[in-house]
Order: C-alpha cells, then structure tokens, then sequence
C-alpha cells in the first residue's frame, strides 16, 4: 500500500485479452489523467480536493471510498458531464460510456431495442445495427432474451442489458457507479465474472466505483481510496496474482483496506 498520496499514481496495467493479471513490462498510455482537481458546488464546502491519479488504458481501476465523499462528482467530471473547480485533465477524446446503479433501460424498448438504439445515434445502418446488437446480446449472455422488454428481466439481466447498451457506444473508456450495488450477492459474484470475462474480450479501460471493499479487490488490478470530505486519493493498492488465486490473501488484502477504509469514515465523522 502506498499512503503518501496525493501524487500521481502510476502503474504498469496487465494484458487485457491475456489473462487478468499478465503483466506488461512496459507501461501503456496514459487513458485518464487527473492533476490537481478540486470540485466545490456553489459556495459549499470542497467535496474533492487536490485529486491526483493516472489511469493506463486497458486497466481496470477500481475506486473506493465512503458515501458522499465525491466518487460519482469525479466520474462525472471524468465524464465531461460536471466540470472541475479546479486542476486539469485528460480523458479520451472520444468521450466515455457511463453505467450506472440503475439501468435506466427505456421501458417501451426491449433489449435488443434498448442496445441498437445506442447504435443508431451513433449513426449505424439498420442491418449493421441488428448484426452489431446480436453480438453484444451474445457477449452479455442474453441471446435468448433479446425480445424481451425490461419488466420481464431480473434486475441481474438488466444491467447485463445495460453493460451491453454501454459497450455500444464503442468508446474506449468505461466508467462504471455502483452498477451492481442493487444486486443480491450470487447475481452480483455472476456479474464480477461476466465483467471480468467482458473487460478481458474489449480491451476497455475500467474505472469502477464502489462501496464495497470485496468487489473492489474481486475487480480491480488497481484499489484507489478516496478519503471522506474533501475527496483525494489517499492510498492505493495493486491486486496482484496472487491474491486473486488465493482466498486467503485476498481476504488480509480486503481486511487492510477495510480497516484503511474505516480509518477514514471515523476521522470525518
Ligand atoms: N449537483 C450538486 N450540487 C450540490 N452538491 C452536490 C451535487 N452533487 C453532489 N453534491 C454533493 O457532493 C458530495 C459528494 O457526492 P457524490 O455523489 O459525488 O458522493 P459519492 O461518494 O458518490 O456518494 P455515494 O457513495 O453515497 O453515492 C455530497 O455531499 C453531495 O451532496
């Protein structure tokens, strides 16, 4: 663990498509790098400050971090839907998907229907869109269930709608906010391998907020901690091989961050 943040946090990523953790002797670009940035909504108190962090492409990041200490205030600037008060960065000039908690599937489309309209505003002809949409249902595991509309979908299936809805729009950078958080625990551990299986066959690069400390360590090649108010990345950790082939290791590594993680809520309670 590193806690000397905030500096800029580099890491070398793994070989997407080559396993989850073959590592890459050389570093890859950078896809997101934040400098400085600070946020403070009207008059109010800063709710992120002196934001430091690089994401390579291809990674897969996870960040955690108390409620309302400002992980969704930095997805969406990284999203260019807010805009820092203060700092720079750089994102990927073809923008980033955005999934969120809630799959906010247009009720009237069924699957199919929801993922080929995300196709056709990106200008994509009728029987591209019907091929394209075909491959995405396949990937996520809906084939059979491409004509059903999100009433007759478990929520588990519907974000996998909404994974596939995001993929769509063919941008190289995935954000994700708590997109499994409404989830039971055996549909959400499906999904952890789904996406896992997902971000390996895309080559995208993830950053992925949650609450929780075992989804992040499940998911991440890298854990960012962001303290409570104001947020800035106050320790990091690399999920190795190791702990994603032991049990055992994975659990000290969880109860570490755990342990970071409460350290931080108390000293803002
Ligand atoms: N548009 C806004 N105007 C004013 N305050 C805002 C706005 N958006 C967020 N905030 C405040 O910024 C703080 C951080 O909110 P944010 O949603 O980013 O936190 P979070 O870490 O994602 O929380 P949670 O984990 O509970 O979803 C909160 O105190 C919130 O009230």
């Amino acid at each position: 663990m590193s806690n000397s943040l905030p500096t800029t946090v580099e890491t070398a990523p793994e070989e997407p498509g080559r396993g989850r953790l073959a590592r890459q002797p050389a570093a890859r670009p950078a896809a997101v790098v934040l400098e400085n940035i600070g946020k403070r909504f009207d008059k109010g108190l800063p709710v992120l400050d002196d934001v430091n962090a690089v994401v390579r492409q291809g990674e897969f990041v996870a960040l955690l971090g108390a409620s309302g200490c400002g992980k969704s205030t930095l997805l969406n600037i990284i999203a260019g839907l807010d805009t820092p008060s203060a700092g720079a960065l750089e994102v990927p000039s073809d923008g980033a998907a955005f999934m969120f908690q809630d799959s906010a599937l247009f009720p009237w489309l069924s699957a199919r229907g929801n993922i080929e309209l995300a196709l056709k505003l990106r200008g994509m002809g009728r029987a591209e869109r019907h091929a394209r949409a075909s491959e995405l249902l396949d990937l996520v595991r809906l084939g059979h269930s491409a004509d059903k509309r999100p009433h007759e979908l478990s929520g588990g299936m519907r974000q996998r709608v909404a994974l596939a809805r995001s993929l769509a729009q063919d941008r190289p950078l995935l954000l994700m906010d708590e997109p499994f958080a409404a989830l039971d625990a055996i549909t959400r551990d499906l999904l952890h391998d789904e996406l896992e299986r997902i971000w390996a066959e895309t080559g995208r690069t993830i950053i992925f907020v949650t609450h929780n400390v075992r989804e992040a360590v499940r998911l991440g090649q890298r854990v960012l901690l962001l303290s409570s108010r104001p947020g800035r990345v106050v320790a990091q950790w690399d999920v190795s091989e190791e702990h994603r082939t032991n049990a055992g290791k994975a659990g000290e590594l969880t109860s570490e961050i755990t342990g970071k993680l409460r350290e931080e809520i108390r000293r803002h309670a």
